[in-house]
């Protein structure tokens, strides 16, 4: 069934059947409710905007939705006389349509919105998977993918320990889009991150009014999450109070909103990840014992980029080409002594700090050539050997980068930073081929 939000100051019994009649699964709210679904799974909307007169709050919410969402708006003909709606309309829908509602003409528009934003799914969770695939070349990424395919299909609960920048959201990622459950939400939740004194709501939500500030009610990440899987990161980093609410989900399947006036219910799978020994919090009495046993029906352990040094270069290899496409550098490629320092170095930062280099080194490449330089992996020795003639010029290339940068492409501020003169940047940016309004656009892109 499609889905549809529909937003509306006062509620149209109408509209509301007839949109659904015409098979769409409606989830109504008034604006005021509006923050708490924002980031809910809906990526079609109608928002009513027929007796609204507070833009301003209208605004606010439709920044926090548009970017993901096909807006259609409706209006009485009297308000597109209203240079404030009129803008609103241009800025955040993809069509409008005036009162009194023409059902053949409105349920059209609706259909090709509701086609738009399939194809705009699809086109973008590919788009997602590229940049997601898991790449699997060694044998212990071998065996990690064998046991990722065997749990996958139970619900049964998953720890990842590994190492930062590993690949443990991209295990649970994978985990859930091998389950049963892949049509549902994956929603990751980092619980290091989240302010303490905001914890249980952003888990668990809160009712209207639970708290100054609490102007709607708002759905927690375990209710985001129902029918689909729930990544807990960092769970190492879980208040101690907040383990007790999530052995409670964990062991009944209910929770108690922030406010809220009776327990509630969701179907989530839980996946749970950490880079802490939790066997040291628990001894520390940091870590329930009991939630431990429960998060951990399985353990898989990710491994470091050295344990699996087979995969650098196959990974350099598909960052180098994600980059050169996002950064619009065709023919980017690694050089030999670039291939030869990525396998010599030892990957504290693991594959977060490989995407990290090739990165950096793509946007600083000479003429698509990716070498150890670029990468900042030269070691003494190959500094040695490389000819002065060359390492002046690499220094030199990459000091009018960040220059220009640094300056937002503006030549007269970067000449300054660099202490020469106009006219001696322009020659050298000529001489090395540094296109000016590139390094403005990388600047941004970064
Ligand atoms: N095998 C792999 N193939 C392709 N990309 C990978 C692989 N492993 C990790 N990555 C990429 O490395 C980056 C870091 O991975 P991820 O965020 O999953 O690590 P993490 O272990 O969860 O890190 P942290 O503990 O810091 O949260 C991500 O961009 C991810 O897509």
């Amino acid at each position: 069934m499609k889905n549809l939000l529909l937003v509306s100051q006062h509620y149209d019994d109408c509209l509301y059947q007839s949109i659904k009649r015409d098979g769409y699964q409606i989830t109504h709210c008034d604006f005021k409710e509006l923050e708490g679904i924002c980031e809910s799974n809906q990526h079609l909307g109608v928002i009513d905007l027929r007796g609204c007169s507070d833009l301003i709050l209208i605004e606010r919410l439709l920044d926090g939705i548009h970017s993901h969402m096909l807006i259609v708006i409706i209006v009485n003909r009297q308000q597109l006389k209203n240079t404030d709606i009129k803008r609103v309309i241009g800025k955040y829908a993809w069509d409008y349509h005036t009162e009194p509602i023409d059902h053949g003409r409105f349920f059209r528009m609706l259909g090709h919105a509701s086609g738009l934003s399939t194809l705009k799914r699809i086109s973008q969770s590919s788009l997602k998977s590229e940049n997601e695939s898991m790449l699997i070349h060694s044998p212990v990424m071998q065996a990690l993918d064998e046991q990722i395919s065997r749990v996958a299909p139970t619900d049964i609960p998953v720890l990842i320990r590994g190492e930062s920048g590993t690949g443990k959201e991209l295990v649970a990622l994978n985990i859930h889009q091998e389950s049963r459950r892949s049509s549902g939400p994956f929603v990751a939740v980092n619980c290091g991150s989240m302010v303490s004194g905001l914890v249980q709501s952003e888990l668990f939500g809160h009712a209207r009014g639970a708290f100054t500030g609490a102007v709607a009610e708002r759905k927690g990440k375990i209710e985001l999450a129902d029918t689909g899987t729930l990544f807990l990161d960092e769970i190492g980093d879980l208040p101690l109070d907040q383990q007790a609410n999530l052995l409670r989900f964990l062991q009944e399947g209910v929770f108690d909103k922030v406010g809220g006036t009776g327990a509630c219910k969701a179907n989530v799978r839980i996946l749970a990840a950490t880079h802490i020994d939790l066997d040291v919090a628990i001894s520390k009495g940091e870590f329930r014992l009991d939630l431990y046993y429960r998060l951990n029906g399985v353990t898989l352990n990710t491994p470091t980029l050295q344990q699996r040094s087979e995969d650098i270069l196959p990974l350099a290899r598909q960052f180098v080409d994600v980059f050169a496409r996002e950064f619009d550098f065709p023919g980017c490629h690694l050089t030999d002594d670039a291939c030869r320092a990525l396998q010599r170095h030892d990957w504290p930062g693991n594959v977060r700090e490989l995407i990290n280099r090739v990165r950096r080194a793509v946007v600083l490449s000479d003429k698509g050539r990716v070498n150890a330089a670029a990468l900042d992996l030269l070691s003494i020795k190959e500094v040695e050997l490389l000819p002065l003639k060359v390492l002046k010029n690499q220094v030199e290339r990459t000091a009018i980068i960040n220059a220009m940068q640094f300056s937002n492409g503006h030549a007269e501020q970067a000449a300054v930073h660099l202490q020469i003169s106009r006219a001696t940047l322009y020659r050298l940016l000529e001489k090395h081929d540094i296109d000016q309004s590139e390094e403005l656009c990388l600047k941004n892109k970064n």
